[in-house]
């Protein structure tokens, strides 16, 4: 099948806007290039043979939006929805439509992606990549293929973050909304012993499941395809949802239930204009945050039950 990719080029500083209005429009299948990363990237490009030099000659004020729609699904219908909706916000931007092959989607955003340091020592490596692991250092192998999670995001970046020094030898883990399965994988070649991943989407769900067999973890997980943690019935050490602040004040009720004594939920993909409803929603299910963390405009939190 043939899909259509939108491009939507705005300001960085209008970038979350841009992005909430392009997921009204379809909620995964988009991918962002925020050149504006770099700067703050700046210090540790020394290892300069981990970025792609031509990312290094963009303008690091502009952000594209690509969204991939397939052909059946009105492309068309989806253009003139965003170009009024950016009107409407007041942003700034210039959108053009190319017609793409199906393997030209799943491959082509390849080149920008190279092994990547999170945290205090685990790196992500793309599974096409040669990575020469130092001591110390865990190295997920990622293929992340159409499912959303190849660790660049900030929301997963600070998923990974919050996650390594709470992490424990034997720890159970659930993972909603796993995508790739990269936090669920990440977590389990950190130490923990078994993982429940489950998404709404199939296609993350087959991802999820070829990527815990790329790291040899397949045997340790549990995959389910379904709508939040609604066929989970166990308690866990450690609860990822990075979904975004609707879906995670709709999960709120059902976390404190699913956390073992002592156990964490770490959620993320909250922008942070709706940190203070996500906050609110944590404190009246029973939860107390441990930490915040804040990257690019998204928040994450570590929470325990009170
Ligand atoms: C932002 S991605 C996160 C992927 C990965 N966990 C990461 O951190 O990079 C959110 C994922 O949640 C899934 N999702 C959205 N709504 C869901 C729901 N109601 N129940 C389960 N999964 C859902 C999407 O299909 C998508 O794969």
């Amino acid at each position: 099948m043939d899909w259509t990719q939108i491009d939507i080029e705005i300001n960085c500083a209008d970038i979350e806007l841009g992005s909430s209005i392009a997921h009204m429009v379809v909620p995964y299948g988009i991918y962002i290039e925020d050149y504006s990363d770099l700067e703050e990237l700046a210090p540790q490009i020394a290892h300069i043979d981990l970025i792609d030099e031509e990312l290094l000659k963009k303008d690091r004020t502009k952000a594209v939006i690509h969204l991939y729609i397939p052909e059946d699904q009105h492309p068309h219908e989806a253009v003139v929805f965003l170009t009024d909706r950016l009107q409407a916000a007041g942003i700034e931007f210039a959108v053009g439509c190319s017609n793409i092959a199906e393997e030209d989607w799943a491959f082509g955003w390849k080149k920008y992606y190279h092994p990547l340091p999170i945290g205090d020592h685990l790196v992500v490596c793309p599974s096409w990549e040669n990575y020469d692991k130092k001591p110390g250092e865990v190295v997920v192998t990622l293929d992340p293929g159409m499912a959303f999670g190849t660790g660049t995001h900030n929301t997963t970046k600070l998923c990974l973050e919050l996650m390594q020094p709470v992490v424990k030898p034997g720890s159970t883990v659930l993972d909603i909304g796993c995508g790739s399965g990269i936090l669920a994988v990440s977590a389990l070649l950190c130490g923990a012993d078994s993982a429940l991943l489950c998404d709404i989407d199939a296609t993350a769900v087959k991802v999820a499941r070829e990527n815990a067999a790329l790291n040899g973890v397949e045997d340790r997980c549990q995959f389910i395809q379904g709508d939040l943690a609604a066929a989970v019935d166990q308690q866990y050490d450690l609860f990822f949802a990075n979904i975004v602040a609707d879906i995670i004040i709709r999960l709120l009720p059902d976390v404190r239930g699913h956390l073992k004594p002592g156990g964490r939920f770490i959620a993320s993909g909250i922008v942070d204009v709706r940190r203070d409803e996500v906050l609110a929603a944590v404190a009246q299910n029973g939860l107390e945050v441990e930490q915040m963390a804040e990257d690019g405009g998204w928040v994450a939190l570590l929470c325990r039950a009170r």
